[in-house]
C-alpha cells in the first residue's frame, strides 16, 4: 500500500481543473469514470470476499462511479445491489446507470448489506444531506460490517473538513486521484479509519502536501557543539515549561542549548544556564532563539519578548509570547520566524475567521512573514511563500500539558541545526519538528507525560537517519 507521506493535497476546484486538463486532451468523462469505477471495484472486491455489497449512488459523478463499480463487481460474480437518491443528472452518470442495467432500489427502503459503499456525494457536495438521505445513510452504515466511502464520506465538505450533515464512521475512504483537505482536516478526517489514494492517471500537483518522514543526517565528522546548532531558550514566570523546551531542544539534535533567566534547579546538566540580558540573546552563534514557553504575560515577559524581537536571530515564538503580539509587529521584523500557536492562540493573534485551517494558516503566514505551525489534531504548517504541509493525525495522547513546550524546543533545535549548514529553511525545520514530535509520541505509547516525550526523540531521529 502506498503511504500517504508527501502526497499532494488538492481542493475540489484544483481536482476539477486537473480532470478538465485530461478531458481537454481527449479523455471523456465517461472514460475517466470507467477508470474510477474499475479502481473502486478492485478495492471493494479485495475487501468484501463473498459478502453482499450495497452501493449507494447519488445524482452526480460520484454516483456515476458507484454505478460503474456495481456493474464491474456484478460482472466479476460479486453479489451487489444498488440504491439511489433518485435519477442521475450528469450525462456520464446517466450513461453509467444505463450500463448497470439492473434494479435500482429507493434509498429509504433499501435493506442493509454487510458491505456498504457510499457513492452518494463527492467533491460536488454543496450543502448538507437532506434528513431522509442522511438518515438512510446512517441506518445502512450502522448495519454494515464494512463501510467504504468513494472519494469522500458523504456530508464532509471537501476543502475544510467540516461536516455539513451527520457523517457515519467509515472503515476506508478511497480518495480519487489525490487527497483532498478533508481527508486530513478535522472533524472530517476522524470519520474514516483509513484513506487510500486510487491512481486514476490524472496528473496532480499542489503547493500543499502531507507531512513526510524527514531525511536527517548525523553531524559532520568535524562538527563541534557550536557548529551543530545553538539554541537559546528564554525562561519566564513558569520555569518548568522552558526546561521542557530546552531539554527537547537538546534531545532534538542541537549542539548547544542555553537556558536564559530560569529559576528552576531541575535542569539537565548538559543545558547551560545564564542570566537573561540583551547581550546573551544577541550572540551571533545562536541559530534559534525560543521565546514563549512559560514566559507569562507580565511586564518582565513583555520586556523579554521585545528584546528577543529586537535581535536579528532566527526566532521561534510560542505560548504566552503569542498573546503579546500583533501580526503587524511580526511583519515589521526582519529574520526568519516560526510561530507555534494552538487554536486559541491562533484566533487571538490572527482573528477567529471562518475558512479552512489551511487557508487561515496560509493567510497568517503571508500577513506576518512568519512560518506558522498551526497545532492541533490536524497540524498545518505554512510558509510566507505559500508552501503548505499538513500532518496526519498524531497520537491523541499528545493532548497533555507540556507537549507544546516540547514541540517548541524541537522546532528551535531543528531551525538551529538546519541553519548551521545553509540558509535556514523554516518550513523544513518546522516539518522536521512536527514529524519527530508525532513519532516520539507514537513510540511513547499511551498515557505518557511531556517529560517522557523528550526521551523518545533520539529514537525518532534514528528513524530518519
Ligand atoms: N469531474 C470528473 O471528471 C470526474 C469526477 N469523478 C467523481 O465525481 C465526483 C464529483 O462529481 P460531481 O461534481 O458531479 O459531484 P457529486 O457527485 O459530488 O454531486 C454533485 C451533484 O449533487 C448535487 N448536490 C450537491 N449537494 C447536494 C445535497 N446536499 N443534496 C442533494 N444534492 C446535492 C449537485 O447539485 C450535483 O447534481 C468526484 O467526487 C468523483 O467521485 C470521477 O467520476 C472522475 C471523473
Ligand atoms: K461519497
Amino acid at each position: 500500500m502506498m503511504p500517504l507521506d508527501g502526497r499532494p493535497i488538492l481542493t475540489a476546484a484544483a481536482m476539477r481543473a486537473a480532470e478538465e486538463q485530461i478531458i481537454a486532451t481527449g479523455t471523456s468523462v465517461s472514460a475517466l469514470m470507467e477508470r474510477v469505477g474499475a479502481a473502486v471495484a478492485a478495492q471493494v472486491r479485495r475487501l468484501a470476499g463473498d459478502q453482499e455489497v450495497l452501493i449507494l449512488c447519488g445524482p452526480g459523478n460520484n454516483g456515476g462511479d458507484g454505478y460503474v463499480a456495481a456493474r464491474l463487481l456484478a460482472a466479476a460474480g460479486q453479489r451487489v445491489r444498488v440504491a439511489a437518491t433518485g435519477a442521475p443528472r450528469s450525462d456520464a452518470a446517466i450513461a453509467a446507470r444505463h450500463a448497470w442495467g439492473r434494479d435500482v432500489e429507493a434509498l429509504g427502503a433499501a435493506a442493509p448489506a454487510p458491505v456498504l459503499v457510499d457513492a452518494l456525494f463527492g467533491t460536488g457536495l454543496s450543502r448538507g444531506l437532506g434528513t431522509d438521505v442522511a438518515g438512510a445513510l446512517a441506518r445502512l452504515a450502522a448495519a454494515a460490517a464494512l463501510t467504504i466511502a468513494v472519494d469522500l464520506p458523504s456530508g464532509a465538505a471537501t476543502d475544510d473538513g467540516r461536516l455539513l450533515s451527520p457523517v457515519p464512521d467509515y472503515d476506508l475512504t478511497l480518495a480519487l486521484g489525490a487527497l483532498k483537505p478533508s481527508h486530513l482536516l478535522q472533524p472530517a478526517a476522524a470519520r474514516s479509519q483509513r484513506v487510500i489514494v486510487l491512481d486514476i492517471a490524472v496528473p496532480v500537483a499542489s503547493e500543499a502536501s502531507v507531512l513526510a518522514r524527514p531525511r536527517l543526517s548525523a553531524p559532520v565528522v568535524d562538527a563541534h557543539k557550536y557548529s551543530r546548532g545553538m539554541v537559546a531558550v528564554v525562561a519566564g514566570a513558569m520555569p518548568g515549561a522552558s526546561v521542557l523546551a530546552a531539554t527537547a531542544a537538546a534531545r532534538g539534535g542541537a549542539g548547544y542549548v542555553l537556558l536564559l533567566g530560569g529559576a528552576s534547579d531541575r535542569v539537565p546538566h548538559a543545558i547551560v544556564r545564564r542570566r537573561f540580558d540583551a547581550a546573551a540573546i544577541a550572540d551571533k552563534r545562536i541559530g534559534a532563539l525560543l521565546v514563549g514557553p512559560g514566559l507569562g504575560r507580565d511586564e518582565r515577559a513583555r520586556e523579554r519578548l521585545e528584546a528577543a524581537l529586537a535581535t536579528d536571530r532566527p526566532l521561534v515564538i510560542d505560548g504566552d509570547a503569542l498573546r503579546l503580539l500583533t501580526p503587524q509587529k511580526l511583519a515589521a521584523r526582519k529574520g526568519p520566524m516560526i510561530l507555534t500557536p494552538h487554536a486559541g492562540e491562533f484566533d487571538a493573534l490572527f482573528g477567529a475567521d471562518a475558512g479552512s485551517k489551511i487557508d487561515r494558516a496560509r493567510h497568517a503566514a503571508a500577513a506576518s512573514g512568519a512560518t506558522i505551525v498551526f497545532k492541533g489534531p490536524d497540524t498545518v504548517i505554512t510558509a510566507p511563500d505559500g508552501g503548505v504541509v499538513v500532518a496526519l493525525a498524531a497520537s491523541s495522547w499528545l493532548s497533555t500539558a507540556g507537549t507544546g513546550d516540547v514541540l517548541a524546543g524541537l522546532v528551535a533545535a531543528r531551525l538551529a541545526v538546519n541553519g548551521s549548514n545553509a540558509m535556514p529553511d523554516p518550513l523544513a525545520a518546522a516539518a522536521e519538528a512536527v514529524w519527530l514530535h508525532g513519532e516520539a509520541a507514537r513510540r511513547a505509547g499511551p498515557a505518557f507525560i511531556a517529560d517522557d516525550l523528550a526521551r523518545h526523540l533520539p529514537e525518532a531521529i534514528a528513524a530518519c537517519l
